[in-house]
Order: structure tokens, then sequence, then C-alpha cells
């Protein structure tokens, strides 16, 4: 396909969904990959060894397709798409060399899922605001698709989401190779938010399996978390949008039930009696949902939806109240 000849392609960030997204952007002939990544001692590893050190380290980094750059100017050099997969809370410093003339006339895509702390704003929003990049250049990766099964080839889906379906067209077909589809579609507040709450339910997931809950009260709690996302969703941008689609419940699914998921590993840990601190410290991988559970608690004093499931996480992470006593009133709650 001749769009995809010399694509340059910046990569912002050093973890597991980087390095994923990195291997099936080298799947394509005539792509390159210039990566930026915060840890000097990852950089010098990946240019002699070819693989990641410090997260899925089986990967093989083709060094005909990827240059690893130590800062993020110049990763961004000429490049076509600039995708950012650093979490959120760390997008800030990463970006902190840039200004808009460094990102001008780039596609910025968003593979982050949660929201700038404290300015509570999607990522999209705040790229478009603090660099001057219209939104119709922004688009994000979603859909249901965790770097381990990437890295292990394992078949999966992407929903590639922008604010009209050609500007995802092209990207989509970027992100499709042997073992992923990915799929444009027109949605992108309605995909950035369910992205970013569906980190919260799989807290709450976590929590009540690590406080011997089972599967059946899962089932519920995942049934009422689709109902929470879509009426969280539809008041900040209401439109018609098919919720069972894989952008929103599969991203949740995935999430709730997944031995991968961060977010769901952390809520164990607090179900199990961690506190916040010390399961942090335990886990080498960052949950977004912790910060999630603060932006749309924030958020939703305007907005006023329903969200028992998000509160509940809210009193237990933030409130320190007692996951028991809180799930246990929570449950009252649920149909
Ligand atoms: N891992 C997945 O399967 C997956 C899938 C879809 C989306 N995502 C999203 O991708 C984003 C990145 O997640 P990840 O899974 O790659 O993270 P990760 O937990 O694997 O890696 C953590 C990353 O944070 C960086 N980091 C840690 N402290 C930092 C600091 N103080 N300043 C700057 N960077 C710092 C590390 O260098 C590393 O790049 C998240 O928003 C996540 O929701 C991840
Ligand atoms: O499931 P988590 O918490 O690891 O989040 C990773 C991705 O968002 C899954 O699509």
């Amino acid at each position: 396909m001749s769009f995809l000849n010399n694509i340059k392609i910046a990569v912002i960030g050093g973890g597991s969904w980087a390095t994923a997204l990195i291997k099936i952007l080298c799947e394509q002939n005539n792509v390159q990959i210039r990566w930026w990544l915060r840890n000097q001692r990852d950089i010098e590893h990946i240019r002699k060894f070819h693989h990641n050190p410090s997260y899925l380290s089986d990967v093989v980094l083709s060094p005909k397709k990827i240059k690893v750059f130590e800062k993020t100017t110049e990763a961004v050099r000429g490049a076509d798409y600039v995708i950012l997969a650093v979490p959120a809370a760390f997008v800030q410093e990463a970006l902190r060399d840039l200004s808009g003339k460094h990102l001008q006339g780039k596609r910025i895509v968003s593979a982050i899922k949660g929201m700038v702390p404290d300015q509570n704003m999607l990522i999209t929003d705040w790229i478009s605001k603090e660099f001057g990049i219209d939104l119709h250049e922004t688009c994000v990766i979603a859909g249901p698709c965790h770097a381990e099964e990437v890295a292990l080839e394992k078949q999966s889906y992407l929903s590639i989401a922008s604010t009209e379906c050609p500007s995802a067209e092209d990207f989509a077909k970027l992100m499709t190779c042997r073992y992923v589809t990915a799929n444009p579609l027109d949605d992108l507040y309605g995909v950035e938010y369910a992205a970013v709450m569906k980190n919260i339910i799989a807290l709450a997931c976590g929590i009540t399996h690590g406080l011997g809950y089972g599967d059946n009260f899962q089932a519920v709690l995942v049934s009422n978390a689709m109902q929470e996302i879509g009426n969280f969703v539809t008041a900040l941008d209401p439109r018609e949008r098919n919720m069972s689609s894989s952008a929103y419940l599969g991203d949740l699914l995935v999430t709730a039930y997944s031995q991968f998921s961060r977010n769901r590993l952390f809520g164990n840990m607090i179900g199990r009696g961690y506190s916040v601190k010390a399961a942090q410290l335990e886990m080498k991988m960052i949950a977004e949902g912790y910060y999630a559970t603060k932006s749309i608690t924030e958020m939703n004093k305007i907005h006023h939806v329903s969200l028992p499931i998000t509160n509940a996480v809210y009193r237990i992470l933030y409130e320190e109240q007692a996951p028991g006593m809180v799930m246990d009133e929570l449950k009252k709650l649920l149909k």
C-alpha cells in the first residue's frame, strides 16, 4: 500500500504498551520508528541488544526500523505521527521539552487510557489546548488489548477513534498486521472516556475479588458498570453509540477479567489488605485507574451522574474507608 511508504512514527514512552505498539508497527514495511524512552539504561540496552530490558523483554526490536532517542525533540523531528504511550500521570513531564512548533503538522495519537491529573482533561483535549493542535489531527488507540498478548502474537483487536472516521482509517491500517485487526470509528470522546472509566471498574473487580466475592457478583458488577460508563459518557457527549461494541464493552471485559490487567491486580491487593502506598510500591507497572478515580469523581461534581461504583472505589482509595464496609454498601445498590 503506497500510503505506508516511509512513514515516520515517533513513539513516546518506554513501558509495555509502547513496546507492544512498536512490535505491531514493525510488521509494516517501510516504517521508521523514532522511539523516546526516559530511562538511559534501557536506551543503551535496546541499542546494543535490541530488546527492552524492563518491559516485554522477549520482543525483538528491529534495529533496521527503530531509532532510539534520548530527547523528545529529536524523536518527533520529521515524524508523520507521534504516539503518546506513557501513563497519563507522566505525560506533562514526558512532553515538557516540546512546544507547538515541534508538533504542528503531525498526527497526534494517544495510546494513553487516562486523564491529565489535576487538570482532569482527556489527553487529546490537553494536547489540543497545550500545543495548539486541531482535535481533528488527533486520535486514540483503544479497544481490548493487553501488551502481553501482543508480545505473544495472540489475535487482538484495536479501535482507532477520531472525530471523523477518515482520519482514523489510515492509522488503523498501520496498526493492522497478521495478529492485530484495527478498526476505525468516529467517537473520540466516547471511546476515550470509556477507556478511562473501565480502569476504575477493573479496580472495583480486583478489590471485590480480593475480598472474596465470586464470579456471580463480578458479572453483576460489570453489568452495572457498563450502565455507569454509558451514563457518564452520554452526559458528557450525548450521541448515539453502540456501547456493546469492543471499543467500550470489550475493553471493560478484558480489563475486568484478564490475568494481565494492571488495574485489577492493583485492586486485588487493596482488597487483600494492602495500603494504596504498599500496592503502588509492589507493582512495577502503573494502574491508571488510581488517578482516573480522582479525576472522574472531581468532574462529576459538575455533572452529577449516578456513579456508585466509582464512588465506592474513591472512598476506598482516597478516603481510606475499609474496602469490606464500602463494598457491603455497594452490593445493596447493584441490580
Ligand atoms: N499495557 C497495556 O497492555 C496497555 C494497553 C492499552 C493501553 N495502555 C495504556 O498505555 C499507557 C502506558 O501504560 P504501560 O502499560 O505501557 O505502562 P507500564 O506500567 O508498562 O510502564 C510504565 C511507564 O511509565 C514510565 N514512567 C514511570 N515513572 C515515570 C515518571 N516519573 N516519569 C515519566 N515516565 C515514567 C516508565 O518509564 C514506563 O514507560 C497507560 O495509559 C495504559 O493505560 C496499556
Ligand atoms: O487491563 P489493564 O488495567 O492492564 O489496562 C490495559 C489496557 O487498557 C487493556 O485494554
